[in-house]
C-alpha cells in the first residue's frame, strides 16, 4: 500500500486510497480482501436521480459519506442521470432538502461543495445517445482529474423501477464501461425487488448476468446495513454466551418482526403489485432470519458467509396455508393508484420451520405489516421453561432475547429476578444494553451509507448472491402464487391497530408465550 496517498484527515482506523478510505482493522485482514491500491478518479452515478429514492436515500447517503471524509473532493464525482429535464442546478435544489435534514448551520459550507459535485444528464433508459452522453460527460470528469485511462472507477447506482433494469444495464454495457484492465472497474448496484416471483427473478438475474459478472453486481438489501443487523454474525459467533443456548434444545421460538404506523402513502401504485410478503418479508426479514439461523461460517470471507445463508434458505420447509394469516388495512384501498378489487396484503404473518439438527421444531415467525400501532423492527428470540420450576415462573413469562433494530438500537434480556424487597418474590426484568446510552457519543450510520461504501470498497459481504435470491424465492413462491390466484384473502384490519386478531391466535399456535404486566421502555438520558 502507497503512503503517498495516505491522508493525515482520515477518519480513525481508515486509510484513504484515492479517494476512498479502505478499513484498516483486522476485520478487514480476514475477510481477505485485497486492499488494492486504487489511483483512478471515482464516478458515481445515480439513474433515476429524479425519484423517491434518490432524493431521500441515495444522495443523503453520499452526502453523509462526503462529510465523514470517505469521498474526497480531488477524486470523486457524481452524476445524476434520468429522463426528467432538468438542469444541474434543478436537481442540487430537488435534493438539497433532503441534505439539510438534521445538519447544523455548520454544514452549510460542506453541502455547498457537495452539491457542486453533482452533475445531471438528461436521456431515456433504452437508448443509446443518453448513454453515450453520459459516457462523455464521465470521461471528460477523468479526463479533468488527470486519470489514466483504465484507472478509473465507475458505480453506476439503478435508483429505479426493476422494469428497466434490464435495458439500462445493455446501455451501461455498450456505452459506458470503464476499461477494466488497469485495475479500474465498473459496478453495478441493483434495489429490490428482484424480481416478482423464482421465474421472474432468475430471468432477470439470467439478463443481468449475460451483461455483467457476479463480482460487479451488488444486489442491496438495505437491512443488511441496518447496525444491529451488521451485529448478529460478531454477537452469535464471538460470546460464550450464545454458543450452547442457539439451537432447539434451549429456544422456543424466534420472531422477526417489521411494523410500520403508516401506509403506503404515495407509494400505493408500486406497493399493490408487490404487497406486504414481497416487499419486506421474502428479503429484509429472511435475511435477518439467515443471519440468526445459519451456522458459523469457516471464514469472515463474503463468500463463506453467504454459502452458509444459502444452505439455511436452502433448509426451510415448503409453507403451510396455515402457518399464514394475511391482512389489509381499512381504507388501503381509497388510494387512487390501487385497484378496488386488491387482493394486496399489507400485513403477513408467515411461520417458517428450518429442517435441520439445529432448528428442528423451532417456529421461525416473520411478521410485517403497515399502518400498524407504532413503527418498530425487532427479532425476539423466546426460550423454552425453566424445567422443574420451583418459582412457578412460567406464569410470569419465559426469558427473552431482544434485538431491537429499530428505532432506538438496543439488546436486552428479559429474565425472572428477585424481587428486591423482605418478601421472596419474582418478578420480570431486564438486562439491558440501549446503544442511545452506553455508545453516547457514537452517530450510528445510515444502512445505505455503509453500503455503498462497500460497493466502492468492491466487499459483497452485505448484498445478496444470486444463488441467495433464488433460494429465498423458491421459499415465498408457492404462497405468492396461491395468494395471486385468491386462495388466500387479506384480512381487514383498523389502521394504527395490532393487525388481525388471528395473527395473535397463530402466534400463540406457534408457541409464543407472551408475558402479561410486563413492558420493556427504552431508557432515556435524564
Ligand atoms: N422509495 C423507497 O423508499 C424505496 C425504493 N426502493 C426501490 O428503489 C427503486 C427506485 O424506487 P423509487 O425511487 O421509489 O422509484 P420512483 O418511482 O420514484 O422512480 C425513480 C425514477 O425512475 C423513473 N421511472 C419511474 N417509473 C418509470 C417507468 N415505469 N419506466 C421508466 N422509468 C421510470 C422516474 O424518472 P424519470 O421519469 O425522470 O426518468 C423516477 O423519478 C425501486 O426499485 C424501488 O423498489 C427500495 C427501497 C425503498
Ligand atoms: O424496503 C422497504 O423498506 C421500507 C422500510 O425501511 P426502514 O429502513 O425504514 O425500516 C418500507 O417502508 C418500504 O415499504 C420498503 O419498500
Amino acid at each position: 500500500m502507497s503512503t503517498e496517498s495516505t491522508v493525515l484527515d482520515a477518519p480513525l482506523g481508515n486509510v484513504s486510497i484515492g479517494g476512498i478510505n479502505t478499513r484498516n482493522d483486522s476485520f478487514s485482514e480476514e475477510k481477505d480482501m485485497e486492499l488494492v491500491q486504487e489511483v483512478g478518479c471515482l464516478s458515481i452515478i445515480v439513474l433515476g436521480a429524479s425519484g423517491d429514492l434518490a432524493k431521500k436515500k441515495t444522495f443523503p447517503a453520499l452526502f453523509h459519506l462526503f462529510q465523514q471524509g470517505f469521498l474526497q473532493e480531488s477524486d470523486v464525482h457524481i452524476f445524476g442521470y434520468a429522463r426528467t429535464k432538468l438542469s444541474d442546478d434543478d436537481l442540487r435544489a430537488r435534493i438539497r432538502g433532503y441534505l439539510e435534514k438534521g445538519a447544523s448551520t455548520e454544514h452549510a459550507e460542506v453541502l455547498t461543495r457537495f452539491l457542486q459535485l453533482i452533475k445531471y444528464v438528461s436521456g431515456s433508459y433504452d437508448s443509446k445517445d443518453g448513454f453515450q452522453l453520459l459516457n462523455k460527460k464521465i470521461s471528460e470528469h477523468e479526463i479533468s482529474k488527470n486519470s489514466q485511462p483504465g484507472t478509473s472507477r465507475r458505480l453506476f447506482y439503478l435508483a429505479l423501477p426493476p422494469s428497466v433494469y434490464p435495458s439500462v444495464c445493455k446501455m451501461i454495457r455498450e456505452n459506458c464501461m470503464n476499461q477494466s484492465d488497469l485495475g479500474g472497474w465498473t459496478r453495478i448496484v441493483v434495489e429490490k425487488p428482484f424480481g416478482k416471483d423464482l421465474k421472474s427473478a432468475e430471468d432477470l438475474s439470467s439478463q443481468l448476468g449475460e451483461l455483467f459478472n457476479e463480482q460487479q453486481l451488488y444486489r442491496i438489501d438495505h437491512y443488511l446495513g441496518k447496525e444491529l443487523v451488521q451485529n448478529l454474525l460478531v454477537l452469535r459467533f464471538a460470546n460464550r454466551f450464545f454458543l450452547p443456548l442457539w439451537n432447539r434444545d434451549n429456544i422456543d421460538n424466534i420472531q422477526i418482526v417489521f411494523r410500520e404506523d403508516f401506509g403506503t402513502e404515495g407509494r400505493g401504485g408500486y406497493f399493490d403489485e408487490y404487497g406486504i410478503i414481497r416487499d419486506i418479508i421474502q428479503n429484509h426479514l429472511l435475511q435477518v432470519l439467515c443471519l440468526v439461523a445459519m451456522e458459523k461460517p469457516v471464514s469472515l470471507k463474503p463468500e463463506h458467509i453467504r454459502d452458509e445463508k444459502v444452505k439455511v434458505l436452502q433448509s426451510v420447509l415448503p409453507i403451510k396455508h396455515e402457518d399464514v394469516v394475511l391482512g389489509q388495512y381499512e381504507g388501503y384501498k381509497d388510494d387512487p393508484t390501487v385497484s378496488d378489487s386488491s387482493n394486496t396484503p399489507t400485513f403477513a404473518t408467515v411461520v417458517l420451520h428450518i429442517h435441520n439438527e439445529r432448528w428442528e421444531g423451532v417456529p421461525f415467525i416473520l411478521k410485517a405489516g403497515k399502518a400498524l400501532n407504532n413503527r418498530k423492527a425487532e427479532i425476539r428470540i423466546q426460550f423454552k421453561d425453566v424445567p422443574g420450576d420451583i418459582f412457578k415462573c412460567k406464569k410470569q413469562g419465559r426469558n427473552e432475547f431482544v434485538i431491537r433494530l429499530q428505532p432506538s438500537e438496543a439488546m436486552y434480556m428479559k429474565l425472572t429476578l428477585k424481587k428486591p424487597g423482605l418478601e421472596m418474590q419474582t418478578i420480570q426484568s431486564e438486562l439491558d444494553l440501549s446503544y442511545g446510552l452506553r455508545y453516547q457519543d457514537v452517530k450510528i450510520p445510515e444502512a445505505y451509507e455503509r453500503l455503498i461504501l462497500d460497493t466502492i470498497r468492491g466487499d459483497q459481504q452485505h448484498f445478496v448472491r444470486r444463488d441467495e435470491l433464488k433460494a429465498a424465492w423458491e421459499i415465498f413462491t408457492p404462497l405468492l402464487h396461491n395468494i395471486d390466484a385468491g386462495q388466500l384473502n387479506p384480512i381487514p384490519y383498523k389502521p394504527g391497530s395490532r393487525g388481525p386478531a388471528e395473527a395473535d391466535e397463530l402466534l400463540a399456535r406457534a408457541g409464543y408465550v407472551q408475558t402479561h404486566g410486563y413492558i420493556w421502555i427504552p431508557p432515556t438520558l435524564a
